[in-house]
């Protein structure tokens, strides 16, 4: 797991680093321009002229020190600074480097501004600003930055592209709008939100090597799940596992017109591991739900209202509202199960429209029984409200988590895991692919079937989360993100859970 720190955080844990390695803060930012360095080598070549922007700060100090690295392999480097002083201290002593290096520095001028030409297939490394960012850009600052977005040229953002807040969303458009962003040790908030996508252009992680005892001491309050098994141990089965060991998971799902809904939540939890599921739908469904999922069972409806059957069949979890409609029937059946049950719920699609009129009876069935709510944004904005963008929706979620001791996985790209703790883990898996009907459906049968061999909700939120999002690069990488469809999802977790265990 990558964390994500707030700008202050990270500014603690650079001095935990200086303090605990330890190692002075010049030889830190050395550290981190060479391996930045490293990593623009790799992917540029010396025929392109490069051009730094560098400003007064830290993030200033690492373009000086990149630049000079840069001509140390052999590219052709300009610097250009605004005349703004003093320099930081690091700053400084990089800016000195540069001109003992025989570089020299193109100032702008405040009174006089004017932007040197630059040629169209130069490369502009972007370190104006970086995490001491402590107000909007203005004047003319926003003009060198305004300039900068006129330009053809590619842009590779240093840490973060200048102007933007890392700790959400920021005011106005005074934001580099980078190509590349390769961003120190951890992932900042505001690349997680989609306002913020034309700015952060395609992000990498560098690691500079801060100290690892600073996130023991201060782990993060969010994170950014690149592997499950960093985070939580997959349950193993012995050689005399049955399919009663295996957990039962039930599913409510599917109607009518959205019998597929069904059919697809139940391939995936027959492929999340559970040894038995039982699809509880309308009689007039079983056979097609048997000749699609020959090893499902089928049940009436009535079964997920039923505590004797639940007892005597041993279910393990329950997932509801995939193809539902939002009738009387539904009401009742999620009013039951808000009210009785007694085994782990998850609430997905239709069933979380009509919480709307249950949160008081979803505030106390959360106090008995672990609940998993799978909205995307229109849902869960129909649940707790509008909110005007991702920075106050990701907010609500952690609030209502937390209110309601509830996880919330609020779908979309970086699916957000919302902890009833209010922490937070954004999934790095997946592709625009999948943003197709019915990939939630495959994803709450995936998640119900973890939830029935006993993972724990937020074990089987994050697995499931990671899954589905390796499912659908394995069926994008089959079959295009363009052809592939939500059942190819299901059909590809064999390969998301063979990704998992081979990466492992
Ligand atoms: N994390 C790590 O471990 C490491 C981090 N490193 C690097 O350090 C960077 C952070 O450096 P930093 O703290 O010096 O901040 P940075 O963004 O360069 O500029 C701050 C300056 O800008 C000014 N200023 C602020 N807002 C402004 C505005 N709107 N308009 C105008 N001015 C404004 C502010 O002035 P003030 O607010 O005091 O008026 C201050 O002078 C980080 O991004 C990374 O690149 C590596 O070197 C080593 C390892
Ligand atoms: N751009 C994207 N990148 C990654 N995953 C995505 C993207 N768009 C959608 N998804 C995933 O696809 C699923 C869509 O679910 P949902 O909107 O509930 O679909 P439906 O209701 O049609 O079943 C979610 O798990 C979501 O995270
Ligand atoms: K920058």
């Amino acid at each position: 797991m990558i964390p994500i720190y707030s700008a202050n955080e990270i500014k603690q844990w650079d001095a935990f680093s200086i303090q605990h390695e330890p190692i002075a803060s010049i030889d830190l930012m050395e550290r981190a321009s060479q391996t930045f360095t490293q990593r623009f080598v790799a992917q540029f070549s010396p025929e392109q002229p490069v051009y730094v922007l560098a400003g007064k700060g830290n993030n200033g100090g690492d373009g000086l020190a990149i630049a000079r690295m840069l001509r140390q392999h052999g590219f052709d480097v300009q610097v250009i600074m605004p005349s703004v002083h003093p320099l930081s201290h690091d700053c400084e002593l990089n800016y000195q480097r540069w001109l003992a290096l025989g570089g020299t520095v193109l100032q702008i001028d405040e009174t006089n501004f004017q932007f040197p030409n630059i040629p169209a297939d130069a490369i502009l490394i972007d370190a104006l600003f970086g995490t001491g960012l402590s107000r909007l850009l203005t004047g003319w600052m926003a003009a060198i930055v305004a300039h900068i977005n006129s330009l053809p040229n590619t842009v590779v953002a240093v840490d973060v592209p200048s102007g933007l807040w890392c700790d959400g969303l920021t005011e106005g458009d005074a934001v580099i709008q980078a190509d590349y962003c390769f961003t120190f040790q951890c992932i900042k908030l505001a690349f997680m939100l989609p306002e913020n996508a034309g700015y952060v252009g395609e992000w990498e992680v560098l690691d500079i090597g801060l100290h690892p005892g600073f996130v023991q001491q201060q782990p993060p309050k969010a994170g950014f799940v690149t592997h499950p098994l960093a985070v939580l141990q997959p349950i193993q089965y012995d050689r005399f596992a049955h399919k009663g060991t295996r957990g039962h998971a039930l599913l409510g799902a599917g109607s009518t017109a959205m019998m597929g809904a069904a059919v697809m939540a139940t391939h995936a939890a027959l492929r999340s591991g559970a040894g038995l599921v039982t699809v509880a739908t309308e009689a007039s469904a079983w056979p097609l739900i048997q000749q699609t999922n020959p090893e499902a069972i089928c049940a009436a409806k009535g079964a997920l209202a039923n505590e004797s059957f639940q007892l005597q069949r041993r279910i393990k979890a329950i997932g509801v509202g995939s193809g539902w409609v939002a009738d009387e029937e539904h009401i009742q059946l999620l009013a039951w199960l808000l009210e009785n049950s007694s085994v782990p719920l998850l609430i997905d699609a239709t069933a979380l429209s009509l919480l709307v009129d249950m949160l008081p009876i979803l505030e106390l069935a959360a106090l008995r029984i672990p609940i998993v709510l799978t909205p995307h944004v229109g849902e869960f904005d129909r649940l707790f409200g509008h909110s005007n963008n991702h920075a106050l929706r990701l907010e609500k979620a952690i609030h209502m988590a937390k209110h309601y001791r509830l996880c919330i996985v609020l779908k979309g790209a970086y699916t957000r895991i919302v902890l009833p703790n209010g922490h937070v883990y954004f999934n790095s898996t997946g592709n625009h692919g999948m943003a197709k009907a019915g990939s939630g459906d495959v994803l709450a049968g995936l998640m119900t079937g973890l939830l029935a061999q006993g993972y724990a909700v937020q074990d089987a939120a994050i697995l499931a989360v990671w899954l589905h999002g390796s499912a659908g690069d394995a069926a994008a990488k089959a079959m295009g993100t363009e052809a592939m469809t939500a059942m190819d999802i299901a059909k590809h977790l064999p390969q998301a859970w063979q990704h998992l265990n081979y990466t492992r």
